[in-house]
C-alpha cells in the first residue's frame, strides 16, 4: 500500500446531541481511490464533513481524535484553511451556484486556493479537457444544467482549488446509470492523474469497481475495511451492499468488480475493524 496522504484516528462527531461518528480510524493512500460505504445514516458524510471542515457549517462538529493531511493536522483548522492544503469536498446533492453561469462557478471553485492565474488556467485546462462540456456550456447558469452535468460542474469547481485529496459524496446519486458510469470514468481519470480521492458511494458495485480500499461505516464506526476485492468477496458486503441473493448473481457482481482489478490469490483476508 502507498503512504498514507491522510490519516484519521479515533475521530468523534457529533451534531450537538446526535453522535454521528465515534472511534473512527482509517487511512487514505496518497494517489488511489478509497471507498466509505454504508447504509443511511451510517455516518458517511460526517466522516468528509469532518475532514473538509465543513461540519460546523450544519451545526456539527469534530469532539475527538485527530485527522493528518500530509503529515499536517487538519482537524481545528477552518474550511478554507483546509481547500488552501489541498482537501477540496464535493458535497452531496451538487450544490452549484445555480444562478451563476458555468464559468463563474469554475472561478469561485479557484477562489482561496491561491495558485496564481497561471496555476487557474492549468486547472481550468485539466476540468474542460475532463468535462468538454462545461466549455460548451460556459455562458449558461448552472441552474439550467441536468443532474449529470450538474455533478460533472461541482466535481470540476472542487478541482479548480487543485486538491490533492478529493473527497466525493455520493457522486452517482439520482444519475441514471449510464450518467453514473461516465461519472465514475471521470473519477478514474482524475485519480490516474495523481489526485488522490475518498468516495462516499450507496452504489457500492461502483465504488469497489473504482476503490483500490473501502471502508465499511455503521452507525458511526469502521465495521470493515481491506481492499476493495477483500471486500466485494465478503459475503456480508454482497447481502448487505452489493444486493446479492442467490450465488449466480454474486459471481456475476464479483466479476463485474474483479475485471477492475489485478486479482492477485483470491483469497479474501477481511479485516474486521477492532477500534
Ligand atoms: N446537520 C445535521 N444535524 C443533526 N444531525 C445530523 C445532521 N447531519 C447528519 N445528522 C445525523 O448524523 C448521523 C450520520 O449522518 P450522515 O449524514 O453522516 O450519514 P450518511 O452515512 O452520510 O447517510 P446518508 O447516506 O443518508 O447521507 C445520522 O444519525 C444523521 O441523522
Amino acid at each position: 500500500m502507498e503512504a498514507a496522504i491522510l490519516r484519521v484516528r479515533g475521530l468523534a462527531a457529533g451534531y450537538g446531541p446526535v453522535h454521528a461518528l465515534s472511534s473512527v480510524s482509517l487511512e487514505v493512500p496518497d494517489g488511489a481511490v478509497t471507498a466509505v460505504l454504508g447504509g443511511n445514516g451510517a455516518g458517511k458524510s460526517t466522516l468528509l464533513r469532518a475532514v473538509s471542515g465543513t461540519l460546523r457549517f450544519q451545526g456539527g462538529a469534530i469532539t475527538g481524535g485527530t485527522i493528518e493531511f500530509a503529515g499536517e493536522r487538519l482537524d481545528g483548522r477552518n474550511a478554507a484553511q483546509i481547500v488552501a492544503a489541498g482537501v477540496v469536498q464535493v458535497p452531496e446533492g451538487r450544490q452549484v451556484f445555480a444562478r451563476m453561469s458555468v464559468a463563474d462557478n469554475l472561478r469561485a471553485g479557484a477562489l482561496g486556493a491561491r495558485h496564481g492565474r497561471r496555476g487557474e488556467q492549468e486547472a481550468r485546462d485539466r476540468v474542460l479537457g475532463l468535462f468538454p462540456v462545461l466549455a460548451e456550456r460556459a455562458h449558461q447558469r448552472a441552474g439550467l444544467l441536468s443532474g449529470g452535468e450538474q455533478q460533472m460542474l461541482a466535481m470540476g469547481r472542487a478541482l479548480m482549488a487543485r486538491p490533492r485529496l478529493l473527497l466525493l459524496d455520493e457522486p452517482s446519486l439520482g444519475l441514471a446509470p449510464m450518467m453514473a458510469a461516465r461519472i465514475a470514468d471521470t473519477v478514474r481519470e482524475i485519480n490516474d492523474q495523481g489526485t488522490a480521492v475518498l468516495l462516499v458511494e450507496q452504489n457500492a458495485a461502483l465504488a469497489l469497481g473504482l476503490a483500490s480500499r473501502a471502508v465499511v461505516l455503521e452507525n458511526g464506526t469502521v465495521a470493515l475495511s481491506g481492499t476493495a476485492d477483500e471486500l466485494a468477496a465478503s459475503d456480508e458486503v454482497r447481502r448487505r451492499y452489493l444486493g446479492v441473493g442467490d450465488e449466480e448473481a454474486a459471481a456475476d457482481a464479483e466479476a463485474g468488480i474483479r475485471a477492475e482489478h489485478d486479482h492477485s490469490d483470491g483469497r479474501p483476508t477481511l479485516r474486521r475493524w477492532v477500534a
